[in-house]
């Protein structure tokens, strides 16, 4: 059992998970190689293994499901290349299913034989999975309705997607006895332990493109007083330059409004207006339409924004050495290109060399660790969560958290 404020948490010794059918949602959600629709890193799929490996182990079937991107996005693809790579790490073969919610699929499930383990298809192709919802409301869904009655546990092993409301996430707990896997139960009391709130100064390095998501986040870091300084990058600082009244030109803008991004800057703007801490690049590294590349200062941008600039590393690097813990989400720059790497990778360099901390999250940010660093637990906690981890360390209840919470009561009698 783990404890998160007043949450109990149960884990798979909390239950009988031996020589069941267990249905056990982890968070593959993994970077995609825009041009060949490849994946770029596959930490968060080796990291699962652990836990598919010990519910086999203990005699389990398993039915497996993840998602990967979201519908619309290039990264929205099949689980097909994640069942080879898991299968890899696992060492048996984990086999894909084209399927979710179907006839394939659940005469597969019902047919499972002991030890053996699926991976469906992208669940995400299931409408009902982007609608954020109460568990109530998420248990009576078809994805939950459908896969349910077919095993006898759940386990929830998706730190990175506890944030999320969503019926892979919260619907199932309230209809099977569940726990939380290996990886979500290290993650919970890794950062429940290393986050004191009296550890300061904090510094949270936020980039990357889900920038309604981080506008969420620093609205509850400020609001919890957690964060002394927040050093943005990506496509969120290039909506506070423009919350700030910068100019970041024709190109830059049109990247932000093509993204429907605009309007979030009355947004962008309260934030600001609110005092919290933050600080946006002084210069960029921009792409003219020629191809060649410049660094740029914020108030004289012509070319398309592809990374920070190198006085602002400069600049965050000097925050990040005064630092007690630096937590680092979402890159700095369009990293799939690896001329844009620069900021990131000079942003985690410096916090490993500082004296502080390090928390590393987020998919994309995970894969710009230099694979020779040393993770030792002292200095470093890589997270599998991007946004869950920030909410997590903002000191909000994930929903996910609260649905097996739930279970539990439900489950023992007991709160
Ligand atoms: N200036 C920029 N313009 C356009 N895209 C950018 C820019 N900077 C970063 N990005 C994009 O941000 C994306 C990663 O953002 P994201 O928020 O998903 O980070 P992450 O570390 O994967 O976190 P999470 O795991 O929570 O998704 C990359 O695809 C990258 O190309
Ligand atoms: O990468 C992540 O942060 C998780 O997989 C959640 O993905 P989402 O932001 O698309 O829900």
């Amino acid at each position: 059992m783990i404890k998160v404020a007043d949450l109990n948490i149960p884990v798979i010794e909390d239950l009988d998970i031996n020589n069941k059918k267990v249905l056990l949602r982890i968070d593959i959600n993994s970077p995609v190689d825009r041009k060949t629709g490849k994946l770029l890193d596959d930490s968060r799929i080796k990291a699962h293994a652990e836990t598919v490996k010990e519910l086999l182990d203990r005699g389990n079937s398993l039915v497996i499901i993840s998602h990967q991107g979201r519908p619309g996005d290039d990264d929205f693809i099949s689980l097909e290349e994640h069942s080879k790579i898991l299968s890899k790490y696992v060492g048996k073969e984990i086999e894909f299913v084209d399927d979710v919610i179907g006839p394939y699929a659940r005469e597969r499930i019902s047919k499972l034989g002991k030890g053996e383990a699926i991976l469906l298809e992208n669940v995400r192709i299931v409408s009902e999975e982007l609608i954020e919802a109460p568990p109530q409301q998420q248990s009576k869904t078809f994805l939950v309705k459908k896969l349910a009655p077919l095993v006898d546990y759940y386990v929830n092993d998706a730190f990175a997607t506890a944030h999320r409301s969503q019926p892979s996430l919260v619907g199932f707990p309230l209809v099977k006895p569940s726990a939380a896997g290996r990886i979500m139960e290290k993650e919970v009391s890794a950062l429940s332990k290393i986050f004191n709130k009296e550890d300061s100064p904090k510094v949270f390095v936020l980039g990357g493109s889900k920038v309604s998501d981080t506008l969420k986040i620093i609205e509850h870091l400020s609001k919890n007083r957690v964060a002394d300084r927040i050093l943005t990058g990506g496509l969120v600082a290039e909506l506070f330059a423009v919350a700030k009244g910068i100019n970041l030109g024709k190109t830059n803008m049109q990247v932000l409004e093509s993204k429907g991004l605009l309007s979030l800057v009355p947004r962008a703007r309260k934030i600001l207006l609110s005092g919290a801490p933050l600080e946006i690049p002084v210069d960029f590294i921009v792409e003219k339409p020629n191809g060649e590349l410049s660094s740029e200062p914020e108030n004289n941008v012509t070319g398309t924004i592809k990374d920070i600039g190198p006085t602002t590393v400069e600049i965050y690097s000097s925050f990040i050495k005064e630092a007690k813990v630096i937590t680092l989400r979402g890159p700095m720059g369009v990293i799939e290109d690896e001329r844009f790497r620069v900021g990131t990778k000079s942003l985690l360099k410096a916090s490993i060399e500082s004296p502080g901390y390090v928390i590393i999250g987020g998919g994309h940010m995970i894969s710009m660790l230099d694979k020779d660093v040393e993770i030792n637990p002292n200095k470093i906690h890589v997270s599998t969560g991007g946004g869950a981890l920030l909410l997590f360390l903002a000191g909000d209840k994930l929903p996910a958290l609260e649905a097996l919470h739930m279970s539990w009561v439900m489950n023992s009698g007991k709160s």
